[in-house]
């Protein structure tokens, strides 16, 4: 995890803040505005101190524009004559140029910042960047995060995780979180909030506890330097309590207090110690952690962050046929395929089991040559319905509905009921065509030809898609462009807020760049997930070209160190570019890991799934364990995509799967921790079949006003019962000063006194998980 852990932060939210943002609109990131943001900056949060400092820092301010020789000897005198002058703001007016603070290595920023990091409105995140000044002077760095309209959001001091080597790190939150979806009536208050924020990093010295540093040390030995040690503090103390209202907030009693300190401090009547003690009190170690004095104060350039819909990150996908949905045995055997109308109980299964999004294969006509059979032969049986990823027949292409499952207007009520539910849907969109595709006359340069005239078809090696033309964009790039938009646009009309791309990675970046960007343009809420298992740079391209979620390894993640690893790579800062969705098998997926652990090694992925990322996903069946491979390869036999499914939903019940799959998508609403990329931290074990690992989230971020944490731990053995100590970090939580804490098993009801040091024993035919929320 990130995780940073602040006991007193100042100015959390921007309701609590007491801080102005002084270029606000104006703050385009063209250099010059940036310089006159710093030079605005200098005359305020840092200058504020007695009349005499404010004219000492103008002064300097005047001559650094005027630049003549005779000035700045005659400020040079004014501030030797006055033990040390303030740090001044030095204005920045190039890219490059440092601050008087120096700021280096701000995170998130992938590609030198070309393209956003990007978050889900409401969900938590972490920057961190190198801030530090020369000597032995102590810095500090706070972010702040602006909105599109360049409004300070919130202002959080950041913490050095690295000491002495100037790492510093906070946890932030773009807008509040929210299941409102994008044809609810409020949905138009979420979008404002959406688009492009910014992150600045402020570094500031912190002449407080730099001097106080240097005093402590000086007194403690006496030193001849002593009385002006003390009168430096009084100094120091007095333009803190002359701080600028805007920048430490403090109120006439706080700069009474101050104010009195300073004059202990100086009083000669008193002993060193005595003096010294004046800033030792709670009150003003309070306010040196809440409203501390900020001078030098230096800004990084603004770093854009993305801020998404909801259910760009933080969704639960739930995949079914509907063909096979309301699927039943006619009397000589033979099958009733489902419609949209029957497939209605798709739905309603998904919303019971608390899914958000439901995901449809391809709902198009279906071609007949080279069809596949069952089993993925080469020749189907005249029942056989063939795979819906074979686009296009003579009754139409992507524009139109397959007729077996209903018309356009039975998809739009389904949507309709979708909607009615709660659910979005996501449709797939495979770019490839069936021989039988009208593309395939229409458009012969869409497809490349071999020197016979023949079309040679699709493969993902090692897989071969005999029953289908793959495109081939480089002959008419921009109208294939043209008509993917339109047939998108279509879909979004009829009720469509989501893409589930099949192969992204096999057609160019740059074509979705500029789908992505005009769909996008026109439907802005509209989300897509990748179906890319692919090389990490291609990968994280269709991430950048604007793929909100995207398919993972997930489901080959298996051992302990595996998943430890994985969790850490998913919701680090790579988690700012890929969504990754853990799915815990898919049509095309069944590991055989899922195969040889029985209801517990699903009840374990499902666990690792719902718990491990933001965005899971479930393929329909996993609740009746349909967990048989198809010999020598990795997916189901009997797989639903060449066939229709009759399925028994009532043994469901027996398996507690899909109990569990609710269980584990009502903890993901009821917990914040869960909805961010960015607040993973492994818990060691010691038993190598049990992994635990833990999200956080700092009460200063909650919507409640108090941290959220949940441990989650689990026995990866589908056999066995294992025992295991597991090591929690308390400090990382919060709860440093604690010996035991209250932790609350989600799943089970039960509680359990823990400490930094426990026991854990899970069997898979009792418990295969904790989840445990810490009680604060
Ligand atoms: O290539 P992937 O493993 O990423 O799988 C995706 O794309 C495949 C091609 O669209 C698709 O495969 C299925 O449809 C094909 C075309 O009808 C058929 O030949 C394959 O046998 C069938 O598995 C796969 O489902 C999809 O997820």
């Amino acid at each position: 995890m990130h995780g940073v852990s602040h006991t007193a932060p100042y100015n959390r939210r921007m309701s609590d803040l007491h801080i102005e943002d002084k270029s606000s609109t104006s703050r385009s990131q063209s250099t010059k505005t940036r310089a006159t943001a710093s030079v605005i900056t200098s005359s305020s949060p840092t200058s504020t101190a007695t009349k005499r400092t404010t004219t000492r820092k103008r002064t300097a301010h005047t001559e650094r524009s005027s630049s003549t020789k005779a000035r700045t000897r005659k400020t040079a005198v004014v501030d030797l004559a006055h033990s040390a002058a303030p740090a001044p703001t030095l204005p920045v007016e190039e890219p490059g140029q440092f601050g008087r603070v120096a700021i280096l290595d701000i995170t998130p920023n992938e590609e030198r910042g070309l393209y956003p990091a990007r978050v889900e409105i409401g969900e938590q995140f972490h920057v961190s960047a190198e801030v530090f000044i020369e000597g032995r002077a102590k810095a500090q760095a706070t972010a702040v995060l602006r909105t599109p309209r360049g409004k300070i959001e919130a202002r959080i001091p950041m913490v050095c995780t690295n000491a002495g080597l100037d790492r510093f790190e906070a946890d932030l939150v773009a807008g509040t979180a929210s299941n409102t979806l994008p044809w609810n009536d409020d949905f138009a208050a979420v979008r404002r909030h959406l688009g492009l924020w910014s992150i600045t990093i402020e570094g500031w010295e912190d002449v407080f506890a730099t001097w106080l540093h240097d005093a402590t040390i000086k007194i403690g030995v006496r030193d001849i330097d002593s009385n002006n040690a003390l009168l430096e503090g009084a100094d120091i103390l007095d333009r803190w309590a002359a701080s600028s209202n805007k920048d430490s907030g403090l109120n006439a009693a706080e700069r009474k207090e101050l104010k009195a300190a300073a004059a202990q401090l100086r009083n000669a009547e008193l002993s060193l110690d005595e003096r010294l003690q004046a800033v030792r009190t709670a009150t003003i170690e309070q306010l040196h952690t809440t409203k501390p004095l900020r001078e030098a104060l230096s800004e990084s350039s603004p770093q854009t962050l993305l801020v998404q819909r909801p259910k760009s990150s933080f969704a639960a996908w739930y995949q079914f046929f509907p063909r096979s949905e309301g699927a039943t045995y006619r009397e000589d055997g033979s099958i009733e395929q489902g419609t949209f109308a029957t497939a209605i109980s798709g739905l309603e299964r998904a919303k019971q089991e608390g899914f958000d999004i439901v995901y449809l294969p391809p709902i198009f006509p279906i071609g007949v040559t080279n069809r596949k059979g069952r089993n993925n032969t080469l020749v189907a049986g005249p029942a056989d319905p063939g795979s819906p990823f074979g686009i296009g027949s003579e009754l139409g292409g992507h524009d139109t509905v397959d007729p077996l499952l209903g018309t356009m207007d039975d998809f739009k009520a389904f949507c309709a009921k979708a909607h009615e539910l709660g659910l979005e849907i996501a449709l797939d969109f495979a770019l490839q065509c069936s021989p039988d595709h009208p593309w395939v006359t229409e458009h012969p340069t869409w497809f490349r030809h071999k020197a016979d005239g023949t079309i040679a078809f699709a493969e993902n090696p090692p897989k071969k898609y005999q029953d289908i033309y793959p495109i081939d964009f480089n002959a008419d790039m921009p109208g294939i462009i043209k008509e993917t938009v339109r047939l998108m646009n279509l879909w979004i009309d009829a009720g469509v807020t989501i893409f589930r791309v099949d192969n992204p990675h096999t057609k160019p970046v740059r074509f979705w760049q500029e789908v992505i960007a005009q769909v996008t343009h026109k439907h802005p809420e509209t989300l897509f997930l990748a179906e890319a298992f692919t090389r990490p740079g291609m990968m994280r391209a269709l991430s950048y070209a604007g793929f909100t979620q995207s398919h993972c390894y997930f489901p080959w993640r298996n051992t302990k160190e595996e998943i430890s690893q994985y969790l850490l790579e998913t919701n680090g800062d790579n988690g700012y570019y890929q969504h990754n969705t853990f799915w815990p098998t898919t049509p095309d997926i069944l590991t055989d890991y899922v195969r040889d652990n029985g209801i517990a090694g699903h009840a374990v992925r499902a666990v690792l799934a719902a718990m491990g990322s933001p965005s899971w996903g479930i393929y329909n069946g996993f609740e009746l364990i349909e967990n048989c491979q198809r010999p020598g390869v990795e997916e189901q036999i009997d797989n639903e995509k060449y066939e229709i499914k009759v399925r028994d939903w009532s043994k469901a019940e027996e398996y507690g799967i899909a109990g569990l799959l609710t269980a584990l998508n009502r903890i993901r609403r009821a917990h914040m921790a869960t909805r961010s990329y960015h607040n993973v931290q492994l818990v060691p074990t010691s038993d190598p079949n049990i992994v635990a690992f833990m999200r956080h989230t700092p009460a200063y971020l909650s919507e409640d006003g108090k941290p959220d944490t949940l441990i989650i731990v689990v026995n990866l053995d589908g056999h066995n019962a294992h025992q295991s100590e597991l090591d929690l970090d308390l400090a990382a939580i919060g709860l440093g000063d604690r010996q035991s804490i209250r932790v609350h098993d989600e799943l089970t009801d039960r509680a359990f006194e823990w400490g930094s040091h426990n026991f854990v024993s899970l069997a898979p035919w009792a418990d295969v998980a904790h989840i445990l929320s810490v009680q604060y």
